[in-house]
């Protein structure tokens, strides 16, 4: 197989991975729904290039973090489906990223969308 459609296989196993997440997940839903409103907000307000960056950057972050929180749980409760500190350690911190994440993306679209509203 030439390098060109190994590459392409592989992002077509990507976006699969994508939509199964989406599909699987009732919170990935949500935050398809939350990135669509922003994004949707991003237009009407025209913002400026430099907040469309950080925009993309932290909902980029969001997505990120919660798609690898899900895999690290799944991948804990194949390898480990009993109780075990050291398993609720590794999902706590986990989900303590996604936590970060939510609040950053939460702070930065309240600076750059609240002076626009009000
Ligand atoms: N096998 C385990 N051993 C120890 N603690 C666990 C175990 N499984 C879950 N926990 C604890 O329960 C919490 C929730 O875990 P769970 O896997 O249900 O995540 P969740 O955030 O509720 O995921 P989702 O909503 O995506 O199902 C963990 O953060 C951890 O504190």
């Amino acid at each position: 197989m030439s390098y060109l459609k190994k590459r392409l296989r592989s992002f077509g196993f990507a976006i699969a991975g994508i939509i199964a997440f989406v599909r699987a997940e009732p919170h990935a839903l949500l935050h398809f729904i939350a990135t669509i409103i922003v994004v949707a907000a991003g237009f009407y307000y025209h913002i400026t290039d430099t907040q469309w960056m950080i925009l993309l950057l932290v909902i980029a972050l969001v997505w990120i973090t919660e798609m690898l929180n899900t895999v690290l749980e799944k991948v804990m409760d194949h390898v480990a489906p009993d109780y075990h500190p050291r398993v609720k350690w590794i999902k706590d911190v986990a989900a303590g990223a996604v936590l970060i994440a939510a609040i950053i993306a939460i702070i930065i679209g309240a600076i750059i969308f609240v002076p626009l509203i009000c």
